[in-house]
Parts: structure tokens; sequence; C-alpha cells
């Protein structure tokens, strides 16, 4: 095959994969372009990178091999056939000069080889992505250059785009444009490129969010110049098989899945796939459809079934071979299921992810539901016992517990016996009634059970309400409402996220690679051994069974125990002894600072309500610095007057951007002094981060500041540097995510129609980024990026091409979003006048303005149990910390600020990747911060405005 590699001023830079081992001709392929790279530009720098279960045999000219001889250990691991993950590896590579290099082909064999190569002197004037079968699929030039890959994918070819390097060792884009991929010898070609078919299907309850991650993985494997197919009506589609079970897909039959709920491709739960019978009539199937790969989006039964599947499937193919219902060649092409899992299901109950796709949409319905009835509740001063869903797993039961501030929660994960729950139950009711609660919410898990594992009803919790505290009680079983509806935001970002790794864990597959499970921890996606993931979750419902309730527990997440320890610790609040002793009790202020954002409220309330269960005195700061500095109020919270706050949007103890410095710095610190505070929590944005900033730095001057200090990110921006997650983001993303559904409705109506919706988030793209994956925005404009006059033009006509390819089809609404900040002079409403006037009367464009709709009305559930879980671990970080600067400021004239321990007193909470994390204001303030432009340095969300682009197909002009 040849490939025309241009040149530009002579230079280039190329990052090109290639796939051998199994695959002769990939490592012809290979070869050749190495070749060809050593004959364009003689003095090319070629970086390789090393892979799993690499074996490449580089021979070096005499010259570059003394060179070498330092890099021994680098070679070896380029020599070495351990199986690992380059990604994690990158800076494992070996630079050598092409002109040294000279390559024996029949020696050359690797599963995947990463190479890159560019002129040792320049930056990177033009990155080559090439797709799984080695064909250039993306030419990216880094300056004012129009992309030459092609828009929505070819039928045969994949175009995941590379982005621009910012250095000359970069390469192209972390989350997913790379990857590595193994081919087999006889896997069908089309016009000369090999092919791999891959599958997806639901199965199990359905759950929203599910169409997401279809259209993530048929769209992806387009990309990767893959096949894709559905398997209708989950295992009864591969029990039944054939074409009308088992489809091929194409582009446009996925457009505008992610905002649609349920599962367009159907699901069942099938009881012939639980028969070996059923399976390996699955397999035959399979083989027959020529399916190569199958994901499973489904929840732990699925994933169960899949498993046995996989493990089962070596017996399977020489039952179907020895019974000659495939062939010799079918046996031999069909050895190994290539079998990958994304967890889709409303229970959340599988091991080692923290949460399932349609878990936090389930969540969604049961909290408004729970909030609604509060409104009656109190009205009558009534009870209500409310029964959820979630099989055996108690995790929708104790989140809507968080997130509703209900009153009692019974989950199969802690069972009681019947007289323990019962008394529980009744006497922190009757505390709350006696405190002057008007009223009840009991959330009683479908599967809850006591400690002999007899289930319990919602109306054996109504008997006891009725029978023992008199109350007026009634019961609400939500049923399947609470599977019903589009998606959240959330579980839309992480159907589309999971779909995309999903699709490169096939491709990354080789037969010796246990199944994967794509999971998620924290803010994380990540692979894990579905065979383990199985066994974990088998392993919770045994110990249940067995009555080893501790172990079952211990089994679950920790993320899991934390929130119930959490729930226990707030619903009792003050109504028991404290936890800590006389001395270890502190008084806590809390603050808002900045605009207003979703689950704010709840962090005040979680912090005041944890603050009492330990026996801290909790105050709130009301109306920001400029409030104290007038002394407006500072008030001890109490229990009653905060009840209904982990419901309510906006801010309850008032908020406003002013700085200390701004609103008085020696006011705050006098009243500081008055109050004499251990500790300070300050919820809010980037001015609330300039506060503890303006704090810290004031240590020295006010001794008043040397107390531990710690701020929650709160902000729709998500602009704080030290997290990747703030309080509201969640919030407003659903809030502009539901407005875009409802203008986007009235553009398909109206056929050849696109909106401009003008989207908030200062100087950063988060919102609009996110919300773009969310909605399957055509384009997203973010301030990160701006908006150039080639990306407006090349947009209207990606624009256009795909009002082309819609004609005829009812989901073709089209969404640009735009981030106020992106542009001062293409403001939403001279953008829709340009596309308006370049459409020649093809179609036309609006503008659309949210304002500040986007601030949320009702915080979303993982606005409020995040709030919950971040105040209370704040909490924590001041109690730890205590000690450390107590000692330090008993001596007045040592007391050194800039000493780390003490400077690391004072932190900004955060989730980074999978941990939750503190990181001092000093270290990110002076080192991690873009201060003039109100941004940390480093954009973690950068991988997903690549995703977003390449699944609506669009193409990307890149600028420096
Ligand atoms: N142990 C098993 N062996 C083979 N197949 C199984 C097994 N368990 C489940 N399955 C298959 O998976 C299908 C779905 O399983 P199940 O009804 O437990 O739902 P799920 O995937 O757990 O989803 P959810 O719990 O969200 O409804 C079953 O109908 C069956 O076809
Ligand atoms: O919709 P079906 O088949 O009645 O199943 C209900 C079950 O499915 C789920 O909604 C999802 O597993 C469970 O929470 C519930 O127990
Ligand atoms: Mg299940």
């Amino acid at each position: 095959m040849t490939v025309e590699i241009p040149l530009v001023n002579g230079t280039s830079q190329y990052t090109v994969e290639a796939y051998s081992n199994v695959a002769y001709q990939a490592t012809v392929e290979f070869y050749e372009k190495l070749l060809q790279l050593k004959s364009l530009s003689a003095s090319s720098t070629l970086t390789l990178f090393h892979s799993d279960s690499l074996s490449l045999e580089v021979v070096l000219k005499e010259d570059a091999q003394k060179q070498s001889a330092a890099d021994a250990r680098r070679k070896d691991i380029l020599n070495s056939r351990d199986s690992c993950d380059w990604r994690s590896h990158v800076s494992d590579s070996i630079v050598f000069n092409t002109a040294d290099i000279e390559i024996i082909s029949s020696k050359l064999r690797a599963d995947s080889i990463r190479y890159q190569a560019f002129p040792t002197e320049l930056y990177a004037m033009e990155l080559y992505t090439v797709d799984p079968m080695g064909n250039i699929v993306g030419v990216t030039k880094t300056k004012n250059a129009v992309s030459t890959m092609p828009t929505a994918p070819p039928a045969a070819k994949g175009s995941f785009a590379s982005t621009a390097p910012s250095s000359s060792q970069s390469t192209v884009d972390l989350s997913s444009a790379v990857s590595t991929a193994k081919e087999y010898p006889s896997l069908p070609t089309k016009n000369g490129n090999v092919q791999k078919a891959i599958a997806v299907m639901t199965s199990g309850g359905d759950a929203p969010g599910m169409n997401a991650n279809v259209r993530a993985i048929v769209r992806t494997a387009i990309f990767k110049g893959c096949r894709p197919y559905v398997v209708m009506e989950g295992y009864e589609g591969l029990v039944r098989g054939g074409p009308e079970y088992i489809k091929e897909f194409t582009w446009e039959d996925v457009r505008g899945w992610s905002s649609e709920g349920g599962t367009n491709i159907g699901t069942a739960r099938c009881m012939e796939f639980r028969e070996r019978a059923g399976r390996l009539l699955g397999a035959q199937h399979l083989i027959e459809a020529g399916v190569d790969a199958l994901i499973v989006c489904g929840g732990d039964g699925s994933l169960t079934g899949a498993d046995l599947f996989r493990s089962e499937w070596p017996s399977l193919i020489k039952e179907l071979r020895e019974t000659r219902r495939i062939s010799d060649e079918q046996f031999t092409r069909y050895q190994h299921l290539n079998i990958c899992g994304t967890v889709g299901s409303i229970d959340n109950d599988m091991s080692t992810t923290d949460a399932t796709i349609g878990a936090y949409s389930s969540l969604d319905r049961i909290c408004k539901a729970i909030d609604y009835i509060e409104a009656t509740a109190n009205s009558h001063s009534r009870a209500f016992v409310v029964e959820v869903m979630g099989r055996n797993c108690g995790w929708l039961a104790l989140m809507a517990g968080i997130a509703t501030s209900a009153d009692y929660i019974l989950i199969p994960e802690k069972p009681a016996s019947s007289r323990e729950w019962q008394d529980q139950m009744c006497d922190i009711v009757a505390k709350h009634r006696a405190r002057g609660k008007r009223t009840t919410i009991v959330i009683v898990a479908e599967g809850a059970i006591a400690a002999d594992l007899t289930p319990i009803s919602p109306k054996d919790v109504h008997k006891v309400l009725v029978d023992r505290l008199g109350l007026d009680t009634r019961v609400t079983t939500l049923g399947h409402v609470q599977r019903g509806g589009t998606a959240v935001a959330f579980d839309r970002i992480l159907a589309t996220l999971q779909g995309v790794e999903a699709v490169n864990a096939v491709l990354d597959s080789t037969p010796d690679t246990p199944s994967p499970l794509i999971a998620i921890n924290e803010n994380k996606i990540v692979r894990k051994p579905l065979v383990e993931s199985v066994r974990l979750t088998k392993s919770v419902a045994e110990a249940i069974h067995a009555k080893d309730f501790k172990k079952a527990m211990g089994l679950r997440d920790t993320e899991f125990v934390e929130h119930l320890n959490n729930f226990m610790a707030i619903n009792s609040a003050d109504h028991n002894e404290p936890k800590l002793s006389h001395d270890k009790r502190l008084k806590i202020a809390i603050v808002n600072v900045g605009a207003p954002a979703g689950g704010i409220n709840s962090a005040v309330y979680s912090m005041a309500t944890y603050c009492m269960s330990q026996g801290h005195r909790p105050y709130a700061i009301y109306n920001g610095w400029s409030g104290l500095a007038r002394h407006e109020s500072v008030r001890a919270l109490d229990w009653l007057s905060m009840l209904g706050w982990q419901s309510r949007g906006g801010s309850e103890i008032g908020t406003n951007r002013t700085t200390p410095e701004e609103a008085d710095i020696g006011m705050v610190a006098y009243y500081f002094q008055k109050y004499k505070f251990d500790g300070l929590i300050i919820v809010g944005g980037f001015e609330a981060f300039v506060s503890l900033h303006q704090l810290e730095r004031a240590r020295d001057n006010y001794p008043a500041f040397r107390i531990p200090m710690v701020l929650i990110p709160a902000t729709l921006s998500n602009n704080v540097p030290g997290t990747e997650y703030s309080l509201g983001t969640d919030t407003a993303l659903n809030a502009l995510m539901e407005y875009c559904d409802v203008i986007k409705q009235s553009a398909a109506s109206t056929r050849g129609r696109a909106f401009v919706v003008d989207v908030q988030g200062g100087n950063s793209g988060f919102l609009a980024t996110n919300a773009a994956l969310a909605v399957g925005a055509q384009v997203s404009y973010v301030p990160e990026e701006g908006i150039s006059l080639e990306q407006l033009s090349q947009d209207i006509e990606t624009l256009s091409d795909s009002f082309d390819k819609a004609q005829g089809r009812g989901r073709f609404g089209k969404l640009i979003l735009k981030s106020k900040n992106a542009s001062k002079v293409f403001t939403p409403d001279v953008l829709a006048r340009v596309i308006t006037a370049e459409a020649n009367g093809k179609f036309d464009a609006k503008s659309a303005i949210p304002g500040h709709v986007q601030q949320g009305g009702l915080p979303s559930p993982i606005d409020r149990t995040r709030g919950t879980r971040l105040a209370i671990r704040a909490v924590g970080y001041i109690e730890a910390n205590q000690e450390v600067i107590r000692e330090a400021r008993a001596d007045e004239d040592e007391f050194d600020p800039d000493d780390k321990t003490i400077s690391e007193t004072a932190a900004v909470l955060g989730i980074k990747g999978s941990h939750v994390t503190f990181t001092s204001i000093r270290q990110l303030y002076d080192f991690e911060t873009e201060v003039a432009k109100r941004m940390p340095k480093v954009i973690h969300w950068e991988g997903t405005r690549a995703i977003a682009d390449h699944l609506v197909g669009r193409k990307k002009v890149e600028t420096d």
C-alpha cells in the first residue's frame, strides 16, 4: 500500500501507528513507512515508544550504537516482552536519528508500535494520525491550515483526528485518538484495509445513557476504521441471530441518540442465554455475522453472562466445529472472543466502578420525586415511606437519603434485627419531630432486609411509624419512573467516554489480555478486568447471603462506606452525645464567596450537621467578606433553621465576589479574633481561591488567620486550580443541557435551523465543552481557542454538509455552543447572522441566551451528595491540621508562615483523577495558576474537546 506523506518546508512530523505480530501485513506496512520516513527526511529523529509485548529489533549503525550504549536500559525496555500500557510509559522511549537506523523486516515483530519522527531542531509543523490499519486519516498543520481529515468518517476508513502538538515531543490526543490494536490474518478487508467488526448490545433493565453509549461505540468504531454492529434485544438477539437481530450500523443511524432515554436497540431478560444451549447459539450467530468483538452495556447479570460466555468460548466453538455448524476457517479465525463491558444499570451494583451508566439519572428522578413529596408532607405534617429500586444494592436509597436529607434509610448492606432498626428509626424520627420537623421521609431500598434476611417492605415500615409514633403515614412506590426519561448530563458524558474507551480497549486487546470492564473511579475512566469485577460483585451477594454483613460492606466501594457513615452522622446531627471529647471540640466558620452554584447549601448544611455530630460549633459568615467586614451577621448554625437546605439552589447564607482585601482584611481579621475561630471553610469559585491566598499570605500580620483553612471549589466555570471538579458544575451542565434539548427540538422541527447558544463560564470552556458532548452539539467555541475566521468558515461548511446528510431524517436540530468569552466580536447574534448569510438560504441560524438559568434551580443529586462528602472531608482536614498550627501559633515570635508544614495548613480540596486531594494554596497560586486569566495552567478536560468534536465529525483548523 502506498501512503503519501507530504512535506512542509522540507520538514515534517509524523505520528504513525503500526500493528504487527500476528498481522504480517501490518508489519510490512510499518516497515515500509519507516523506509519512507528515512528517505523523506534523512535527519529526522525517530522516537520509538515501546508498547505491550513489544519485540522490535532495531539495528543501529556503529556510531549510533556507541551513542546509545548509555541508553541500554531504555533499549532493554524496547526489547522486553513485558506487558504494559504504553500510555503509562511514554517516557520509556528511545530516540534515534533515522539516518542511523537499519531495520531488518523479517525480525520486526511487535504487537503495536508508536513512532514519531521529526526534525530535531524544529517544532512540529504537521502531525499525522494513522488509523489501526496504518492509513493516514488525519493531517493537522499547526499554523492556520485546514485539516485534511475527512468530516464524517467514510464507511471504510476511520478518521480520528489528531490534536496539534504543543511541543516537538507531543503525541496525539491523550484520551482516545491513539490506541494500539492487533489484527488477525484473515480479517475481511475493504479497499485493501483490514477491518474489525465490533458489535454492541444493551442488556438487562434499560438505563438512561445506554443510547449515548451505543452512539459513541458506533461512531468511534467507524473512526477507527472498523465496522459497527448492533445486537438488537440484548442476549435474545444473540440467541435468535440473523440480520434482523445482528445489524450493521452507520454514522447516521445513531444521530441524536445521546438525548434519548431508554435503549433504542432494545434490551431483554433472556432466560435462554442462562443455559449453555442458548450461549452456543449466540456464539454461532456472532461468528455467522462475522463479529470480532462484542461490547455489552448492561448490569451485573449481563456482565456475569458476558464473562461466562467468554470463558466458555473455546468449548463453544469446538462444539460448533464438531457439529459442522461453523467451518474450519471460521474456527481458526474466531479463536478468541474479544469482549468488553460498559456497565449500564440504574442499580449501581457493580463492584470496581463508582458509577454505572443510568444510576445518576435514576437518582435524579428519585430526588425530584422526594422533593415533590416533601411539599405535600409538609402541608399535612405527614410521614412518607418511599420505596426505591436497586435490587440487592442500597446505593440509590443511600444517595437519595443524603441528597434529600431523609430521616432514615433501610438498605440491604446494613441490616439490623427487626427490633434494632425499628428502635433506631423511631428514636431518630421522634427526635426530629420533637425539634419541630413537620415531615418524615423514610427511604426503603427494594432489597432491604433484616439481619435474619427477611425482607423489609414499605408496609412494615408504615406499620411501625403508625403504631409506635402515631404518624399520619403514606407509602409511595416510585417504580419504573426511576428508569424512565432522558439521561442526566453525567450519564450522557460517562456513557460517551466509556463507549470511546470500550472501542479503544477492544482494539488494544490481545488473546492474552483479560477482558476489560470500563469503569469510572472518581473522575477518571479506567479499565478493570471483567472477571475480577464479576467475582467481587458476586461475593457481595454471597456475603449478604451468609449474613456476613461486615464483609459485604467491606466489598462495596470505599466511597459507598464513606457515604453511609456521612449519612448516619448528619441525620442524627446533635441528637446524641458528640463523638469528640471536649478538648477536641472546635469553632469552625464557613463562608460562601463568588457566584451561586448548585451544592453550596448542601456543603453548608453537611458541614454544620457533621460538626454537631463531632461536637464542634459551626458558624456561618453571612454575605461573604463584605458582610463580615460590616459585621452583618455571624451566627452559630442550628439544626432546625437549616431544614430543607440540602435541596435548595443558590446560597442560603448569601454570597458575593468581594475578596477579604477588597472588603477590609483588617476587619476580617478582627472578627476572626473576636469569634476565636479554630478553622475556616470557604466554599466558592475563583474569588474564593484568591480569598484563601490573601488570608494565607496575611498570616504574618494577622495571627487570627493562623488556623487551618480549606477551600471547597464551587463554581460552574470549574476553573479553580487544584481540582477537576467544582460544586455546581453538574447542576449547571444539566440546566444548560435541558435548555439545549428544548431548543434542539425546536430546531429539528423547523428542519433547516441551527441555534447559537451563549454559554457562561468566564475564561473556561469547561461548561461549553461538556455540554457539547452531552447534547451532541455540532460545534463549541471556547475561550481557550477563540474563534478564527478559518475555523468559522470550516464549521459553516461542515454544518452545511451535515444538513445535507440529515435530509429526510427526523433528528437534525443543530446546536453551536459559544462560551461568552470565546470572542467579544462574534456575539451569538453576530455568529447567527454570519452563519445565516453564508448558508445561502440552505438553512438559518438564531441566537439563544440561557443566561443565569445556567446557575441552575434545584441542585443536582451529584452536587448535593458531593457537597456533603467534600464538606465532611473539609472538617476532617481542619481537625487533622489543628495540632500542627496550634503548636506553631503558641510561639508568636517563631511563627514562620513560609514553613512548609505551616503553609500546607491552607489548602484547596479537590478531586483529581481518581483521588480526593488537598493541595496547598501556595503551591497552586504560585505555580499552577494563570492569575490574570483566572485559570489553572493545565486544562484537565482538553481530551474531552477532541472527543466531542470527533463524535460529530467536526473538522478542526489548528491555531497556535
Ligand atoms: N449467570 C448468568 N449466566 C448467563 N447469563 C446471564 C447470567 N446472569 C444474567 N445473564 C443474562 O443477562 C441478562 C440480564 O441480566 P439481569 O436481568 O440480571 O440484568 P442486569 O444486567 O443485571 O441489569 P439490571 O440489573 O440493571 O436490570 C439475563 O436475562 C441473562 O440473559
Ligand atoms: O423492569 P423489571 O424487569 O420489572 O425489573 C425491575 C428491576 O430492574 C431494575 O430496575 C434494574 O435492575 C431493578 O432496580 C429492579 O429490581
Ligand atoms: Mg443487575
